[in-house]
C-alpha cells in the first residue's frame, strides 16, 4: 500500500504466546483475528479503520503461510457479501469497513446474511466515524444491529478488552448464529496501549462444498422461519452467552443511591470525567457504579435488573441521536417494574460528540451538584475568556488539495469555463474532490453518497434546463459510479457530463490500490481501464484530457457543457496522486542519484517585479506552497505571491496564469543533479547570454 509502509505491524502480527504487543487499538485486531483462527478477511478502507485492510493486504506473506484468504473488496456489499462463506461452513471470518456509510452500502448484504444467520463466527468491526474529527453524515450504526438483529459490541478503548471483545464475538456469533458488530469509535481505533499476544491459529478447512439446504437461504418461506429463530432462539443464546461470560463490566462503588450505565466505547471519556469531577482517581476507581456495556445490542433485562434495583437513579451514558439504549432501559425496567429514575438524553446533548467536558456537565446535571455545576460553568468561561483573548476569531483553516494535487487544476479549469458560460448545477461525490467543494473553488449543489454525483445529477437538467456537471473520483467510479451512474445514464438515455478525476488511487482512505490502478508491484497485473470500460459500455462522447493542462481542461469542459445533441459526455482528467507520486519519484531519484545518474527536478517561483499582486493566482489554485510575502519594493506596500519550497514542480501556478491572461509572474526552473557535460556547456551559455544582456542593459 502507497500511504505509510506497515512492515513493523507485520512483525507485531508475529508474535507468538505471551509476547507483548504495542501499538494502536485497530491494529490489536488484527493480531486479534489471528489469534482466533480466522479463514478468511476482506474489507473496504475508509477512516478510522483504514489501517486494518492495508495492515493485512501488507500481510500477504503471513496470511498465505496461515491460509487465510484476503479480499480488498470493491465496496463494502462486497465485503458484507464475503460472509456468506460463514453462512454455509462452519469456518470464522472477518470484515471492516467505515459506519455508518460503509454500513449503508453494506446493508442488503447484511440483511440476507442477518436472516439465515451464521454457522462460522463471522465479525463486522466498524470504524464509527462520529462526533469531532468524523468526516461523513452523523448516525448510528446501533439502528442496523436492531433493524437486522446483529449483535453489537462496543468494547472499553483498552488494548486487552478490545481483543478480548474480538476473541469472545467470535464465540458469541457461534453461540447465537448471529453475525456479531465489533463498533469502534476513532479514539478506540488509535488508542495505543499493550497486550499479551496469543499464537495465531490457521483458519479451519472443508473437505467439500456444504449439502444443499433451503433452509438457509434468505428467500421464502424460510425468512418466516429465521424472523422467529431471530426472537426465540437466537436472542435468549446471546443474552445468556452474555451474562455468562460477563462481556459487560460492572465497576462497583461506594455509592449506593446512584450508578451510571455507559457505552463501552465512550467508558475511558466517562472516567476522565468522573476523575475532573473528584468523583474518581486517575486508575479507575470510580465512586459511582459503573455498569459498562461491552455489548450494547442486545441488552441483557437481567443485568439491567440487577444494577439498577435498589439505587435511586441511574444515568445513561450514550453518544447520539435517537436514544435507542435509554428507550429500552426505559421499557425493560417498566416491564420489570423498577422504580428507579432513569436519566440520559435530559441530562446530556441530544447530539455530538460526548468528550469529557460534555460529560462533566451533563454529570453534574445528573447528580446536582453545586460544585459540578461550577467546575462546567467555569470551562465554558475560560473558552469565551480565550476568545475574546483572541480579538477577532481565529481565521478559518479548511481542508484543501495536496501541494501539486493532479485535481485542483480541474477545479480551476471548470471555475474558468463557468466564468465564460456561466454557471451549471455541479454534482459533487465523496473523495479528496469533495475538497472542490470548499474555498477557493466553492463548488458543488450537492454530494449524496460515494459514487453518486452522476445519479444525482440525472433529474437536475429538468429543473435546470442547463446540463450539470457530475465530478467522480476513479475510486467512486469502482466503488458504485459504473453502476448507479454510467449504466444508469446510459440506460436511461440521459444527458449530462460526468467527469472522471482518475489519480490511480483511492486516495481519500490512503491510497489504497483499486481496479485501474498501474503502480508497480500491484497483485493486479491486468489492471482494468476507465476508458475501455466506459467505451465498452457505449459511451460515445469521450475525451481523455492531462489534468494540469486549464486551458484544455477549460475548452473541452465548454465544449460538454454547451455541445449540441443529448447523451452523457465524459472527461477522463488523469494525473496521478500527487502524494503517491511523489514518494514514488522520491525514492527513484535518490536510486538514480545514489547511481550517479543524471536527476532533474523542477521548481517554480513567482518573479517580485513582475507580480501585480492581485492574487487572483491564488484564488484560481490554493496551492498551499503558493502564498503570499511582504512586497520587497519599498515603493508598493501589496504584498507579493510567493512559491514556498514545498512546491513539488506541477505546474499549475503557471498553467493558470496563462490559462486565465493573469500577470506573466511565474518562472520555472530546472535544478539538474549529476549533470551532464552538455548540461554544463548550456549552463555556461545560458550565462554568458544573459551576462552579456544584463550588460547591455546597465549601459
Ligand atoms: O474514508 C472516508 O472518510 C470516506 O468517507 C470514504 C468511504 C468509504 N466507504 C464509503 C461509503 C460511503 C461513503 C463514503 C465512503
Amino acid at each position: 500500500m502507497a500511504e505509510r509502509s506497515f512492515q513493523h505491524e507485520i512483525g507485531l502480527l508475529r508474535l507468538g504466546e505471551g509476547e507483548t504487543f504495542r501499538g494502536e487499538g485497530i491494529l490489536a485486531v488484527t493480531k486479534a483475528l489471528l489469534q482466533s483462527g480466522v479463514t478468511y478477511v476482506g474489507g473496504y478502507q475508509g477512516a478510522p479503520v483504514s489501517h486494518l485492510m492495508d495492515v493485512l493486504i501488507d500481510a500477504e506473506d503471513l496470511l498465505a503461510e496461515l491460509g487465510v484468504h484476503v479480499e480488498a473488496a470493491t465496496n463494502e456489499a462486497g465485503a458484507a457479501a464475503l460472509l456468506a462463506a460463514s453462512l454455509a461452513y462452519p469456518v470464522r471470518g472477518a470484515v471492516t469497513w467505515k459506519s455508518v456509510v460503509g454500513t449503508n452500502v453494506a446493508s442488503d448484504a447484511l440483511s440476507n446474511l442477518a436472516s439465515p444467520g451464521v454457522i462460522g463466527g463471522a465479525l463486522i468491526i466498524i470504524g464509527e466515524d462520529y462526533g469531532d474529527g468524523a468526516s461523513v453524515i452523523q448516525e448510528r450504526s446501533h439502528a442496523f444491529a436492531m433493524k437486522s438483529s446483529l449483535w453489537l459490541l462496543d468494547p472499553r478503548p483498552h488494548l486487552p478488552s478490545i481483543v478480548h471483545m474480538v476473541e469472545q464475538g467470535f464465540e458469541l456469533s457461534e453461540a447465537s448464529n448471529t453475525p456479531v458488530m465489533v463498533e469502534l469509535r476513532i479514539k478506540a481505533c488509535h488508542v495505543t496501549g499493550s497486550f499479551q499476544t496469543k499464537a495465531n491459529r490457521a483458519g479451519a478447512k472443508l473437505q467439500a462444498p456444504a449439502a444443499f439446504d433451503y433452509g438457509r437461504l434468505s428467500h421464502p418461506p424460510s425468512t418466516f422461519a429465521h424472523e422467529v429463530a431471530k426472537v426465540e432462539s437466537r436472542l435468549p443464546a446471546a443474552r445468556a452467552f452474555i451474562r455468562e461470560h460477563k462481556l459487560n463490566e460492572v465497576f462497583p462503588g461506594s455509592r449506593s443511591d446512584v450508578g451510571i450505565i455507559v457505552q463501552g466505547g465512550l467508558y475511558n471519556s466517562l472516567m476522565r470525567a468522573l476523575a475532573k469531577l473528584g468523583l474518581a482517581d486517575a486508575l479507575g476507581n470510580s465512586q459511582i457504579p459503573i455498569y459498562c456495556l461491552n455489548v450494547t445490542w442486545p441488552l441483557v433485562p437481567e443485568e439491567v435488573a440487577e444494577f439498577c434495583a435498589g439505587k435511586n437513579a441511574v444515568l445513561m451514558v450514550e453518544e447520539g441521536t435517537p436514544e435507542y439504549l435509554e428507550q429500552s432501559l426505559s421499557l425493560m425496567m417498566r416491564q420489570a417494574d423498577i422504580q428507579t429514575r432513569l436519566h440520559g438524553k435530559d441530562c446530556l446533548p441530544q447530539a455530538g460528540e460526548y468528550t469529557a467536558d460534555v460529560l462533566v456537565a451533563g454529570l453534574a446535571r445528573f447528580l446536582e451538584s453545586g460544585p459540578g455545576r461550577q467546575l462546567a460553568a467555569d470551562t465554558e468561561a475560560r473558552a469565551r475568556t480565550a476568545a475574546t483573548l483572541l480579538d477577532a476569531p481565529l481565521p478559518g483553516r479548511p481542508p484543501g488539495f495536496c501541494t501539486g494535487c493532479p485535481e485542483r487544476p480541474v477545479f480551476s479549469a471548470l471555475k474558468l469555463a463557468q466564468q465564460e458560460i456561466g454557471q451549471t448545477h455541479v454534482a459533487a461525490d465523496i473523495g479528496c474532490h469533495s475538497f472542490g467543494t470548499l474555498p477557493p473553488f466553492s463548488m458543488g449543489n450537492s454530494i449524496l453518497g460515494f459514487g453518486m454525483s452522476l445519479a444525482s445529477a440525472a433529474a437536475i437538467s429538468s429543473v435546470t434546463g442547463k446540463r450539470p456537471v457530475a465530478v467522480m473520483g476513479d475510486g467512486g467510479f469502482w466503488h458504485n459510479g459504473i453502476i448507479s451512474g454510467v449504466a444508469g445514464s446510459l440506460f436511461n438515455k440521459g444527458d449530462g457530463v460526468l467527469v472522471i478525476l482518475q489519480n490511480g488511487y483511492t486516495s481519500a482512505t490512503g491510497q489504497q490500490f483499486m481496479p485501474s490502478t498501474l503502480a508497480e508491484g500491484h497483485r493486479n497485473e491486468t489492471p482494468m481501464d476507465i476508458e475501455k470500460t466506459l467505451k465498452v459500455m457505449g459511451v460515445k462522447w469521450l475525451r481523455t484530457v492531462r489534468s494540469y493542462s486549464v486551458a484544455t481542461m477549460r475548452e473541452t469542459l465548454k465544449e460538454a457543457i454547451r455541445g449540441a445533441g443529448k447523451g452523457l459526455r465524459v472527461i477522463i482528467a488523469d494525473g496521478e496522486c500527487q502524494l503517491a507520486r511523489q514518494r514514488r519519484v522520491k525514492a527513484e531519484d535518490a536510486a538514480r542519484l545514489k547511481a550517479g545518474e543524471r536527476v532533474i527536478r523542477v521548481r517554480y517561483g513567482v518573479d517580485d517585479d513582475i507580480c501585480s499582486g492581485d492574487h487572483a493566482c491564488i484564488r484560481l489554485s490554493g496551492c498551499p506552497s503558493l502564498t503570499i510575502k511582504p512586497n520587497p519594493d519599498p515603493l508598493r506596500d501589496d504584498p507579493v505571491a510567493s512559491v514556498i519550497p514545498s512546491c513539488v514542480g506541477c505546474g499549475l501556478c503557471g498553467e493558470v496564469a496563462h490559462a486565465a491572461a493573469l500577470c506573466p509572474s511565474f518562472w520555472r526552473a530546472e535544478v539538474i543533479q549529476n549533470p551532464t557535460r552538455f548540461d554544463l556547456w548550456l549552463d555556461g551559455l545560458r550565462r554568458r547570454v544573459i551576462g552579456w544582456m544584463q550588460g547591455r542593459a546597465r549601459a
